[in-house]
């Protein structure tokens, strides 16, 4: 939802004194009303009069904590079978002053049961033993990614999406990125527990706040992927990106869009109950005109082959932001249709979308109307209410809404399966546009200038020769919008100058390039060694090594990255490590690139450890040589020095099980070893293998705990919701740049 949370969420800002009493589990309940949205909602009937009190007290409880366990398939599977048969069993008779605590349950409609729900008060998550390991389990699982607690409800677009890993898709509204990170674990399904595939697929995670994109990067960091692009665009004017064609450049089409647009969130008033307060019908008004132009775009970006769809999502409950953006859209596309997908999930609790409601720009909703017409002419509206509405607020005509399948939208209400409230459309092109509409259509589009008018004549006729020659247009050109974005805090492209790095591909020969391959024993061959980048405008590779897969090449080489406003590209594979005294600096693989990179190394060359070893090297920073067992001290003692891959394969020793094996990144220095990974994954590790945090990091943390339990870096009463923990990541990681 795009209510932007106060930054620091600092006590005394408007709109958190109610928040703060929620989180002392103090309900205030005479707190949690606002006739205004009563009014406003009972005229819109969006639930029978029969379901009202129990909409509302829903509406009033708090939202039952949800995670989802995230990563790569196969990652995700072994994770989830440890929530599944270690965490479950052991909480499912843990009592608290005499109650039995219920365990956490797995959502029923969440594939492969993968996404959890539990609700438990926070006293019991602090006192109550087992819950505690089971939190902060949670919480260190949450930190390296692995986790992700994510709203339920939030869940729900990227499954109707259905991504593989072959599909080109935009998030035109990204960050900070939960439903990304969904769409990338959809394009890595084929990734291994050891190493994760290129994709042939795209994602174009988009977000028009600088800011917010950085933490869309931060949160994207958590699943690598040579196949992700971030960009920092207004969705609803987003450019056309060229890629070579067999006649010259093309347009690039989306095989699936997700627009995930911005809204009023009151789908949200569980947990942000500050909505309570603040709430009225002109959040929504307000919003209706750029949902509408984001879902346009999309329209325009998407492919025409079929079976290519568009999600439209919202957490708010409003017809505004919701049929209404849906029908005005289909009015303007009309070879676009909504899907029924009501066979799909059918654990999931759903209502159909509205065919009638009732806009007003009364913020006391005490009168609502039932068409433009009646809202113009009434004595009651002053003009500049009448302004700020269009006929597109309003459900279309009688005749027309038949046509539409309006109730093929899914409307999710808080009392249905106790979560938060969402709205979600799925929409495909049901034929493809004749010829002579997408010219029309740009001709008699009064709001683009004359120049562009004649571009998109042009660019009309060289999809319809590319389709009629190709037989399947896989790509054609879309249309540019209809309108320019409209002024304000939303719009990136007027936000002056555009301050990031480009990226450059080095030459398959570059000698830091061959060098890497080199040392680690990788098949260039086989490796993409043309599809390594760096970001600097020079092409010099300094300091980090990036790879992408040949789409992202392929947009990176023929496009502006300043038009596009790329913000970030593929995922970091090398990086230089600076030498002891006396040696040279020497570039190394990093954690999060070694997946990427491992089905390209020589297997005889990844030196195989053991148990033992392995918690000695968890257990300390620099672990001499020495201190470690044989064999794998020989063999690690005759290798050079720089870095260098290990493997602790899987199975019980009398120090740990591991249930799968685990391929590491380390740096040999002359006489010890580095564990090369960061050290809240380290304590992840940690906690999976051995139950506790081994790691100097752990040790410190817990002694400065004991000191000052008011300071505590990850406290084991706070899981951090996906979205506050990557904002507060971000900002550190921000701020250190
Ligand atoms: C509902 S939130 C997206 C949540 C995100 N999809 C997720 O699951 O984490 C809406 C986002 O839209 C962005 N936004 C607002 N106006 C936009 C525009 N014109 N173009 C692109 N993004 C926009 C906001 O910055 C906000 O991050």
């Amino acid at each position: 939802m795009t209510r932007h949370r106060p930054k620091g969420k600092g006590k005394g800002k408007k709109g958190t004194a109610v928040e703060d009493d929620r989180n002392n589990d103090l309900l205030d309940k005479a707190s949690f009303k606002n006739e205004r949205f009563f009014a406003y909602y009972k005229a819109q009937k969006i639930v029978p009069d029969s379901e009202w009190e129990d909409f509302l007290d829903a509406l009033r409880r708090p939202l039952p904590t949800t995670f989802r366990v995230a990563g790569s398939r196969e990652i995700a599977n072994v994770l989830n079978a440890t929530i599944r048969d270690v965490h479950v069993p052991s909480l499912s008779n843990a009592t608290f002053e005499d109650q039995l605590i219920p365990p956490p349950v797995q959502i029923p409609w969440y594939p492969d049961g993968l996404a959890w729900q539990f609700n438990v008060p926070k006293k019991v998550l602090r006192k109550q033993p087992e819950f505690k390991k089971f939190h902060s389990f949670l919480v260190f699982e949450t930190e390296v990614g692995n986790v992700s607690r994510q709203e339920g409800v939030s869940m729900i677009p990227p499954l109707f999406l259905d991504v593989e890993p072959h599909h080109k898709v935009m998030d035109m509204c990204a960050a900070p990125g939960s439903k990304t990170a969904q769409i990338l674990e959809a394009l890595h399904a084929q990734d291994t527990i050891t190493s994760s595939s290129i994709p042939s697929g795209l994602l174009v995670a988009n977000d028009s706040d600088n800011k917010r994109t950085h933490l869309l990067i931060h949160q994207s960091a958590r699943l690598p992927s040579p196949a992700l692009m971030v960009t920092n665009l207004d969705a609803s004017n987003y450019p056309s990106i060229k890629i070579p064609g067999p006649r010259g450049p093309k347009n690039l089409a989306f095989d699936r869009i997700l627009c995930d647009v911005p809204c009023s969130g009151d789908g949200t008033l569980r947990k942000n109950i500050g909505i309570w307060r603040t709430w009225g019908p002109n959040d929504g008004n307000g919003l209706h005109s750029l949902q509408v132009r984001i879902l346009v775009r999309a329209m325009r970006l998407l492919n025409y082959e079929p079976g290519a769809r568009i999600v439209y999502s919202t957490c708010s409950l409003n017809p505004v932001e919701n049929e209404a953006v849906v029908a005005a859209a289909l009015a303007q596309n009309s070879e676009f249709e909504l899907v029924d997908v009501s066979d799909r999930y059918p654990e999931l609790v759903r209502r159909p979308g509205l065919t009638d409601w009732r806009p007003t720009t009364d913020r006391g909703c005490t009168t609502t109307f039932e068409s433009y017409e009646e809202f113009m002419a009434s004595s009651k509206v002053d003009a500049s209410a009448k302004g700020k509405l269009t006929k597109g607020h309003w459900p279309p005509e009688e005749s027309v809404v038949q046509t539409l399948n309006l109730p093929y939208c899914m409307r999710i209400y808080p009392h249905l399966q106790d979560s938060g409230g969402f709205f979600v459309a799925v929409l495909e092109r049901k034929q493809r546009p004749p010829k002579s509409t997408t010219a029309k259509r740009a001709a008699t589009d009064e709001a683009l200038p004359e120049s562009k008018k004649a571009r998109l004549d042009e660019d009309a006729t060289v999809v319809d020769a590319a389709e009629s020659k190709e037989g399947s247009p896989m790509e054609q050109e879309p249309e540019e919008p209809a309108k320019t974005p409209r002024a304000g805090k939303e719009s990136s492209q007027s936000n002056g100058s555009f301050k990031e790095q480009p990226y450059t591909f080095i030459s398959p020969t570059d000698p830091i390039l061959t060098t890497c391959i080199e040392k680690l024993h990788i098949n260039p061959e086989t490796f993409p060694m043309s599809n390594v980048l760096v970001r600097n405008p020079e092409g010099d590779a300094a300091r980090v090594l990036y790879i992408c897969n040949d789409i992202v090449k392929s947009i990176i080489l023929n496009n502006s990255y300043e038009r596009l406003r790329l913000t970030a590209a593929g995922t970091k594979i090398f990086a230089k490590q600076e030498g002891g005294k006396g040696t040279e600096p020497q570039f190394r693989v990093l954690g999060e690139g070694l997946p990427v990179v491992l089905p390209y190394i020589d297997e005889k060359t990844i030196v195989d450890a053991d148990h033992r070893s392995l918690r000695t090297l968890v257990e300390s920073y620099y672990p001499l040589c020495e201190s470690l067992t044989q064999p794998f001290r020989k063999e690690i003692e005759d290798r050079s020095t720089g870095s260098h891959v290990i493997r602790f394969h899987k199975g019980t020793s009398e120090v740990a099980t591991l249930t799968h094996d685990l391929v590491l990144p380390i740096w040999k220095s002359n006489v010890s070893l580095t564990l090369m990974i960061d050290k809240k994954a380290k304590s992840a590790l940690s906690l999976r293998l051995f139950g506790t945090d081994i790691t100097t990091f752990g040790k410190e943390r817990e002694a400065a705990q004991k000191k000052e339990p008011s300071v505590v870096v990850v406290s084991a009463d706070s899981l951090p919701e996906e979205a506050e923990q990557v904002e507060a990541d971000a900002e550190a990681v921000i701020e250190e740049s």
